[in-house]
């Protein structure tokens, strides 16, 4: 598929999609999201794909929804397009990892993008913010409920109220996101951390995201159940038993990812 607002690229086991509007800031607009869509459904496909990493540019993650492409929008044009959020939730549904390395600007739409994916790996440039409020608009893809979920009611409702931004320090402390890193060397790092995910096996390292995704959707009591289950089923697969032959005999695994 040739992509106009994305570089898509295979990295050995990890699938890589850099959004490419670096001039307005990697503006999240209706052609990109669904060339975003294409492209995770091409690696959810490939079994030769593990992990997927989504990053942006230096200066932007994603500076939000299109501004200049919703400004003049009805509440029908809005409500009847569902504009850039009729599949807003393929990042979530695909059931293989996906890692977003943020440098610079994650704002509104870009910070949902970013909480849409497993963890987060922030350069020490990033700058998070759900400033929808000075557009006199607000949140529309889990910015006020993935937000609170990761940082705390206290923080997020500051953020969402004021539109301030949180740098990735304060991100870190937060818990918003998994690790912060070196500008220089965020693309590096997120690739190796998603290629070890990748090296692991794919049946348990989707089981895995399932478990934990299922926390923040069930009771302590239904997700420890699940997960008993899921820990079951593990020894059914080929991978469960290199895994435990290996360590017994002092080898590296080499898992056939099924
Ligand atoms: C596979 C499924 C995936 C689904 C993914 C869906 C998730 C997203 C869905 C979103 C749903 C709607 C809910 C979300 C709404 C929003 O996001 S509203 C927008 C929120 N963002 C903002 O308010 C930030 C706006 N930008 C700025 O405040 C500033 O640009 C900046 C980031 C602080 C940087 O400032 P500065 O360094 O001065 O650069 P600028 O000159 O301002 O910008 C450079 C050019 O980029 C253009 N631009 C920047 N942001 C946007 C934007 N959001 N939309 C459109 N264009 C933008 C800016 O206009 C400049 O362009 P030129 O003027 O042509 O140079």
């Amino acid at each position: 598929m040739e992509y106009q607002y994305l570089i898509v690229e295979r990295r050995e086991r990890v699938g890589l999609i850099q959004l490419n509007r670096p001039k307005q800031l990697n503006a999240l607009c209706d052609a990109l999201v669904d060339e975003m869509v294409a492209a995770l459904d091409d690696f959810e496909a490939d079994d030769g794909i593990g992990a997927i990493v989504i990053t942006g540019s230096e200066k932007a993650f994603a500076a939000g929804a299109d501004i200049t492409a919703m400004k003049d929008f009805s509440h029908m044009d809005a409500y009847r397009g569902d504009y850039i959020t009729r599949n807003w939730e393929r990042v979530k549904t695909c059931r293989k990892p996906v890692v977003a390395a943020v440098a610079g600007y994650a704002l509104g739409g870009g910070c949902e993008l970013a909480m849409m994916c497993d963890f987060i790996l922030a350069a020490d440039s990033a700058q998070f913010g759900q400033p929808e409020i000075k557009l006199g608009t607000l949140p529309g893809a889990g910015g006020t409920q993935r937000l609170p979920r990761a940082v705390g009611k206290a923080k997020a409702m500051e953020m969402c109220l004021t539109g301030r931004l949180m740098n990735a320090e304060e991100a870190e402390r937060a818990g918003l996101v998994a690790r912060v890193v070196p500008a220089a060397s965020l693309l590096e790092e997120a690739l190796a951390t998603a290629a070890r995910i990748a090296s692991f096996s794919l049946p348990v390292v989707m089981m895995i995201k399932e478990a934990v995704n299922r926390s923040f959707e069930s009771s302590l009591q239904e997700g420890l159940l699940f997960e008993r289950r899921s820990f079951h089923a593990s020894f059914g697969l080929e991978d469960q038993k290199e895994g435990m032959a290996a360590f017994s005999e002092k080898r590296p695994p080499e898992f056939r990812h099924r």
